[in-house]
């Protein structure tokens, strides 16, 4: 991997030169700058080293008497820097401190080379802001993990962190209107000087749409949570109201408070950066322009107020149609927020891959551009890695190029086998949204070269064969080699599972290709114990997959899912199929097998996935409230008639008399009602399928109305 300046600058000459790195430098540079961040950077890079007659590094910032003569190398852009690495002296003039911060850290890249090589970078970055919404649903990120992110913030150039966990009851409701107890106000307290050393903009945003009253007394409260943050030291805030229903949603009302927020309170503290809000309406998909939703908002926010966008859908690349849709409604850019790597929504995946898929050509259309990562905070560092490429230089963006050097910043000495393990699990599964990204793209030629030539004719494509062979060697040692790392162990740490599960996906390959090999060539003897074997790989898969990360919304642990273990799966049944007939044996042929299925005509539904561990069957939940159209329904139909015990739902509320109806159908045909009783303090309702067999169960919304609820759980046992 030849060096690249990371995000890749937008103009780098090297003079075909280079520099013994000085082991001692003097710091010139204006008296005031003592406390900047940078000049905290230069001193870190050259711990002690900093004498009076050492190597001169000048240090300057747009204006200075000092960078005089360099004026019109800098560009006129915010956070922009030039760079000058030459035979008797560097140069680093910023346009600003924060391009100023850049340019050192530009400079720190190229201090890992053995020689400084003679250059002269002209950079700046394409869009004003660029970072983290730490936005997702589940555990947010520990404190130790949120510190690692904000210097690789700094190192990446990435310039924004708005602090919005949905599980943070101090964010969202019930809480929001409560100061932080004072250990978790140290610890914001603490991100916000840490942001301050890597020339982060930290947001602290609110979630307080789901039972926020468009009064006084409420507005107040918000108000004065705004304050307690900003004694902490924050000096950005945002507003999120996704993901709510009810009185919350209202343009009008968002709009006044959000313009009151910003005369009241930014204005009037002068040290605060411009408001970000969520609309309600986040996506395309939802909004109803004709409605007005996005036209209030557009026309009575204050001009200042940023408004987030996550583009056609809630979960969508952003490109030109996408922002040429949105601006013109909100009479400003979007401000994007970028739903991946976020995986909140398909909890036993990992979300590993390049970033692609977004517009290069929209540099002019965005406000910001900013990613909801994964609860896996090192394991979203190989997105954020490539994001932050993006969105500083979205013309020149590569992104396999910049995938490669996401996995060499992030291990180092294991390069190679972090993208092995990469390659493999970078695909959602079947979810909601139906987003999906490519996997196993080396060898996906091989392996479906190796499943048609011997599931159509028994026939073992030999250079198919050993492609797959070599891959699934890869696979193991790659694994083995991870789990043993002594470097990055908080990565190691979050991805175990995936990599105890990546490493049984490899030897199953390994038998499975035994398999195909000995039924083709008429091994009969060997074939039953390869099998046996290859069974007892699938059934300790699937207790990884039933031990670790047994979240209650995608439970488990999924790697290789979308073309390895298909395709693994497939050959064991067709060796198994052929083995059958050429012995009259009666083995099991059956890889992994899915007895429900789900049918929906509600949009946000139909792609919802079905899990099934041991007798329990579960419908992957939604975190978006469900339009759910009159006389829209839901069916679970069995593959053959089932005994089923409870019928398990959660719509985020009881209120459903008169409104839902939850009805099976019985072996003979007829259907009938189910009686829902709530089941905990909460919003849990339950039927009793009752002793007779069951086709299919089916929840209608009979109300006659279209009826806005959550989809937190659907779920059902067989007796
Ligand atoms: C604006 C937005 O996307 N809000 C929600 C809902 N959409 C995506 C979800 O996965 C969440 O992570 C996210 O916080």
């Amino acid at each position: 991997q030849n060096f690249q300046i990371q995000p890749t600058p937008q103009q780098y000459v090297t003079l075909q030169d280079s520099l013994e790195i000085p082991l001692q430098v003097s710091l010139i540079t204006d008296k005031s700058y003592e406390n900047l961040p940078a000049v905290s950077l230069v001193e870190n890079l050259w711990k002690g080293q900093i004498k009076e007659n050492g190597f001169p590094i000048y240090l300057g910032i747009q204006g200075d008497k000092l960078v005089k003569k360099y004026k019109k190398n800098i560009p006129n852009k915010s956070e922009g820097y030039y760079l000058s690495i030459e035979k008797d002296k560097i140069i680093v003039a910023g346009a600003d401190e924060q391009g100023l911060f850049y340019g050192i850290q530009t400079l720190a890249q190229l201090l890992t080379l053995p020689k400084l090589p003679l250059v002269q970078v002209t950079d700046y970055p394409d869009l004003p802001y660029r970072g983290v919404v730490e936005g997702f649903y589940g555990t947010p990120w520990s404190q130790d993990a949120r510190l690692r992110q904000l210097e690789f913030y700094g190192k990446n150039k990435l310039n924004v962190y708005l602090y919005g966990p949905k599980d943070d009851p101090y964010h969202s409701t019930p809480n929001w209107r409560k100061p932080y107890p004072p250990q978790e106000a140290a610890q914001l307290k603490a991100l916000v000087d840490k942001a301050k050393e890597n020339e982060v903009i930290f947001y602290w945003a609110i979630h307080p749409g789901q039972d926020i009253r468009w009064n006084t007394e409420d507005r107040d409260a918000l108000m004065k949570k705004f304050e307690s943050m900003y004694e902490l030291g924050v000096r950005a805030f945002a507003v999120f109201f996704d993901d709510i229903s009810g009185e919350g949603t209202k343009a009008e009302k968002q709009a006044e408070l959000l313009n009151y927020l910003d005369d009241n309170f930014v204005k009037v503290k002068g040290d605060v950066a411009p408001l970000v809000m969520c609309p309600t309406e986040y996506n395309k998909s939802w909004s109803d322009v004709k409605g007005g939703y996005l036209t209030t908002l557009g026309d009575k926010l204050n001009k200042g107020i940023q408004i987030m966008w996550t583009g056609d859908r809630v979960i969508a690349c952003i490109d030109k149609p996408s922002m040429e849709f949105i601006n013109p409604l909100l009479k400003r850019k979007a401000y994007i927020w970028w739903n991946f790597p976020v995986s909140d929504y398909v909890r036993d995946h990992l979300l590993m891959g390049p970033v692609y898929g977004n517009g290069l050509d929209i540099k002019d259309d965005m406000a910001a551009f900013v990613s909801n990562p994964m609860e896996r905070a090192e394991a979203s560092k190989i997105a954020l890695y490539s994001i932050a490429d993006y969105a500083w230089n979205l013309e020149s963006y590569d992104s396999d190029n910049s995938w490669k050097r996401a996995i060499q910043d992030l291990m180092p000495q294991h390069a190679k086998y972090l993208e092995t393990f990469a390659a493999h699990n970078s695909d959602l599964g079947e979810n909601g949204h139906g987003f999906r990204r490519d996997e196993s793209v080396a060898l996906q030629p091989a392996l479906k070269a190796l499943q048609e030539s011997y599931t159509k004719e028994g026939k073992i494509d030999e250079k198919a064969y050993l492609e797959v062979s070599d891959a699934c060697q890869q696979i193991i040692l790659s694994a083995d080699m991870l789990m043993a790392s002594k470097t990055n162990r908080p990565l190691i740490e979050e991805i175990k599972p995936w990599l105890i599960q990546f490493k049984l996906v490899g030897e199953y390959g390994q038998q499975v290709l035994q398999m195909i090999q000995e039924q083709a060539t008429g091994k009969t003897e060997d074939f039953k114990e390869t099998y046996a074997h290859a069974q007892a790989l699938q059934v300790q898969m699937g207790e990884v997959d039933a031990t670790y990360n047994q979240n209650p919304y995608q439970p488990g642990v999924k790697s290789g899912s979308k073309c390895l273990m298909p395709t693994f799966n497939s050959l064991f049944e067709a060796s198994t199929i052929r083995y059958n007939q050429q012995q009259g044996t009666q083995l099991d042929t059956r890889a992994e097998y899915q007895p429900y299925t789900l049918n929906s005509d509600v949009s946000q539904l139909a792609l919802l996935p079905v899990r099934r561990k041991g007798r329990t069957g579960a419908v992957s939940s939604s975190n978006e409230v469900i339009l759910w159209q009159s006389n829209g329904q839901l069916t679970l139909a069995m593959d053959y008639p089932r005994t089923l015990g409870n019928i398990v739902l959660d719509l985020g509320t009881l209120d459903i008399e008169g409104k839902f109806v939850l009805e099976v159908q019985t072996a003979d045909g007829n259907w009938k009602t189910l009686e829902l009783k709530p089941a905990n303090n909460k919003t849990l309702l339950v039927a009793q399928a009752g002793s007779e067999q069951v086709v299919q169960f089916r929840l209608k919304n009979t109300s006659g109305t279209l009826q806005k609820v959550y989809f937190k759980r659907c779920s059902f046992n067989e007796l």
